[in-house]
């Protein structure tokens, strides 16, 4: 249970950036026969009731991907081709999120982190090419401009990850958060993305996400699978609430993981640099270089509240109790601890 305990104690690459970043765009016709509403998705998927599900919800701004959802205007057939047939190096770092679970965060955190606190290269370099997404279009591109050690970040569940992440000597931190308050910021980033589908309510955004109609899938599946994943002590899990409860300390932790431990010094700069309010204002994290055909910062920010439990402004009782018997349920058995929890 040690590195199991989140209270102690993973990013999806779904942002419009490839065009205005001037990036080429790989064909994603392709892909067209894994669009669901399409026949042949339907027959290709053995569980047709979940592949109905999707295909009322899945509209063409999707593809579908081993069974998930994934935004097309960043994800192509070729970029996760690419993904599940590259090959890690000893020293890379991969950091792993479900949605909306402090990716950005982390994107900010580790270069710092693994370069003594030198903030050039979050103060010059737009997140998505510092640690580019491990299964987004623009990896390819940015690949060979990486240093070493290389960090990415992914959504993707362990089992969609190429053997060489097993068979290398690469870390993986592994960052969770309460699901109800990702499902939160995740329902206000939909209506802020133009690349993504209307959320519609609350409620109907709920039932969504508690199925799996979501991006990347459901929250509870992402947990599982990483949780089962063969890394030793490779891995290290955290939370987004042990960050926002004490963000040196969580620093200080990833610092020994991933072997440079700094003076405290060095990790209360990173800690000031990093805390919400100093990275708002970071436009090389904080999606303000995104034009607003595709984000819109007047209906929703990026970088919108940073707090633990805002779902508490957003549930009902009734949602509350039926949201908790859904994830417990599916999380029965696996005996994990989270702080959110009590
Ligand atoms: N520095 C810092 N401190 C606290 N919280 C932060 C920070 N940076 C990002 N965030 C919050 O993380 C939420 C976005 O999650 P992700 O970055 O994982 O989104 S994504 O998956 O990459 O789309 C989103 O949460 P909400 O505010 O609840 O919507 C961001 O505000």
């Amino acid at each position: 249970m040690t590195h199991f305990h989140f209270g102690n104690c993973f990013a999806l690459a779904y942002f419009p950036y490839t065009q205005w970043a001037g990036a080429v765009i790989p064909s994603t016709d392709a892909m067209t026969h894994f669009h669901f509403g399409n026949c042949f998705a339907l027959a290709y998927f053995p569980y047709t009731q979940w592949a109905r599900n999707m295909a009322t919800t899945c509209s063409d701004k999707y593809i579908i991907h081993r069974g998930l959802l994934l935004p097309k205007e960043t994800h192509t057939e070729e970029s996760l081709r690419f993904a599940a047939e590259f090959e890690f190096k000893n020293d890379d770092v991969l950091i792993v999120t479900y949605p909306k679970s402090g990716t950005t965060w982390m994107q900010e955190i580790i270069p710092l982190l693994l370069n003594g606190g030198d903030l050039t290269p979050v103060t010059t370099i737009p997140n998505w090419d510092r640690v580019p997404w491990f299964e987004e279009t623009r990896l390819a591109l940015v690949l060979d401009k990486l240093k070493s050690p290389r960090v990415m970040v992914s959504h993707l569940p362990y089992n969609l990850m190429p053997s060489s992440l097993s068979s290398s000597k690469a870390k993986v931190i592994y960052v969770t958060r309460n699901p109800k308050d990702a499902m939160v910021s995740s329902f206000h980033f939909h209506k802020m993305a133009n690349f993504l589908d209307d959320p519609g309510n609350f409620q109907e955004f709920m039932d969504k996400f508690l199925t799996g109609q979501v991006l990347f899938g459901k929250w509870t599946d992402h947990i599982k699978s990483w949780k089962h994943a063969d890394l030793g002590d490779r891995i290290l899990y955290t939370t987004y609430e042990a960050m926002v409860e004490n963000l040196p300390g969580s620093l200080g932790e990833f610092s020994t993981f991933l072997g440079n431990d700094l003076s405290e010094k060095t990790l209360l700069g990173i800690a000031d640099h990093c805390c919400f309010k100093n990275m708002s204002k970071n436009c090389m994290s904080n999606y303000s270089l995104v034009p607003k055909e595709f984000m819109d910062p007047s209906k929703s920010q990026f970088l919108r509240k940073g707090i633990s439990g805002d779902w508490k402004n957003h549930f009902s009782p009734e949602q509350d109790l039926k949201f908790s018997a859904c994830i417990s349920e599916e999380m029965k058995g696996e005996n994990l601890c989270f702080p959110w929890c009590g």
